[in-house]
């Protein structure tokens, strides 16, 4: 099985190139299954995930060009014949449960497989069925799939219990094929609905207000194809941020979206980082300075990211006094503090607390990947401890970092990927 292996000691220097988002494209990739035309999409990521759902849509009969080194892909879903997505796809990623509402809308059935727990939480889809129900399917849980049914989907009012993205972007998808008008209460703000909302919309969707807790949807009887740039990454944007503000280094994140990383650039900025922007790049300077300890407690965007949890945390591990991190999303995303602590971190867990002791400097050691973000954070400390990081299960990383290691050696890491 591979590894990476990270020698720590070198301030990151240069320009790095974002890749469009992994939380974007997926759900994007979803929602190609509403079109009765061909959807391209360009600045796709090679990334796992994207091959995963790319199986998806085959499994489900679309016919899918993809081609890698133009990130762009084709979906023509005019020869969809199944609306069943298999338990073998459905558990490697749980976003796959995305095609539950397009299938829905355009084909009046879909059996999902139940995308079950995995290492951050247990991660339910009662808000994602109990908006399928708004707009009327009969919806049902059996042998591990859920099941739904509707001739054509009514406009309905939906108020999420909670902020969820896949839930909103399930539901907001669904509601585009739907008749009459439907609204979204409570709906997740993240800047991938937006981007989800802006294909739609390129598809032929009537949507007002995606990027608000509020948004209205008037269904139409059809969505033609078109095609639609992803969104850059904003999570991948603020692991190299961190990257750079933990080495002491200068580098300059090209392609990316500055608008969407308000609570990142605050907190970097507080740690002690010298943050420029313009339109489409972030240069972030640390002269050479330790980061300051941050305290962060993560929330539905526009507060701070879940997704950036574990790299701050990494941060906090080497900066300069201590930093409190509250995870307030998933019951269970602390699983990278073990693997901090093998690199001599002083982290203390109090519930869905975390107090970090930083300490000048951490000690390398071999170390294992549980889920993605986590796995960033362990590379994150090995480019500031003393020795080798080797890091095993790094699968989890290649579900959503499109090949960081390259990205990361031409910024000056030492960094290795081996057999
Ligand atoms: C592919 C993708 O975009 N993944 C992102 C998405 O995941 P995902 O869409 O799965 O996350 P959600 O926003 O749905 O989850 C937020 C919280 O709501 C709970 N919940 C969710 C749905 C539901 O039906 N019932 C329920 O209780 C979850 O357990 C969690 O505690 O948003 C998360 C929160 O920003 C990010 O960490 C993930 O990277
Ligand atoms: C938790 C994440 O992704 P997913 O929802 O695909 O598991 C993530 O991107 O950090």
């Amino acid at each position: 099985m591979q590894k990476i292996v990270v020698t720590g000691g070198v301030p990151l220097q240069g320009e790095v190139r974002i890749s469009g988002a992994k939380n974007a494209v997926l759900p994007i990739l979803c929602a190609t299954l509403l079109a009765d035309g061909p959807v391209d999409i360009g600045n796709v990521p090679h990334l796992h995930d994207v091959v995963t759902t790319i199986k998806v849509l085959r499994e489900l009969g679309a016919t899918v060009d993809h081609d890698v080194e133009r990130g762009h892909v084709r979906v023509d879903a005019r020869s969809v014949h199944s609306h069943v997505a298999p338990y073998e796809l459905v558990k490697t990623m749980r976003a796959s449960v995305l095609v539950l509402g397009p299938l829905l809308a355009r084909y009046g059935a879909a059996e999902v497989s139940l995308p079950g727990g995995c290492a951050i939480g247990s991660r339910p889809v009662d808000q994602h069925i109990k908006g399928m129900q708004a707009l009327g399917a009969e919806v049902s849980v059996e042998h591990g799939f859920i099941k739904a049914r509707a001739d054509r989907l009514k406009g309905g009012r939906v108020v999420f219990d909670m902020v969820s993205v896949g839930a909103t972007e399930n539901v907001l998808m669904a509601a585009t094929l739907a008749e009459g008008t439907s609204v979204l209460e409570n709906a997740a703000m993240e800047p991938e609905i937006v981007d989800l909302a802006d294909c739609l919309i390129a598809m032929g969707a009537k949507i007002e207000g995606a990027g608000s807790n509020r948004i209205t949807v008037h269904g139409v009887e059809r969505l033609h194809g078109g095609s639609h740039d992803v969104v850059a990454d904003r999570i991948e944007t603020g692991t190299f941020l961190v990257a750079a503000a933990m080495t002491g280094g200068r580098i300059v994140c090209r392609a990316t979206r500055p608008d969407t990383l308000d609570a990142v650039i605050d907190k970097l900025t507080e740690a002690g980082a010298e943050i420029t922007e313009d339109a489409d790049s972030i240069t972030l300077d640390m002269h050479g300075k330790r980061p300051k300890a941050v305290d962060i407690t993560t929330a539905p965007h526009p507060g701070f990211p879940t997704d950036m949890q574990a790299q701050f945390m990494a941060l906090n591990c080497v900066a300069d006094g201590v930093g409190i991190i509250s995870e307030t999303i998933f019951e269970n995303r602390f699983m990278h503090v073990q693997e901090l602590q093998r690199l001599g971190a002083d982290i203390r867990i109090d519930g869905h607390t975390a107090i970090v002791r930083g300490l000048p400097q951490l000690s390398g050691a071999p170390v294992m990947a549980t889920d993605l973000r986590a796995s960033a954070s362990l590379i994150l400390a090995g480019l500031v401890a003393d020795g080798d990081t080797t890091i095993d299960r790094i699968y989890h990383l290649d579900r959503g970092y499109e090949r960081i290691e390259a990205k990361l050696s031409a910024l000056g890491a030492k960094i290795q990927r081996v057999d």
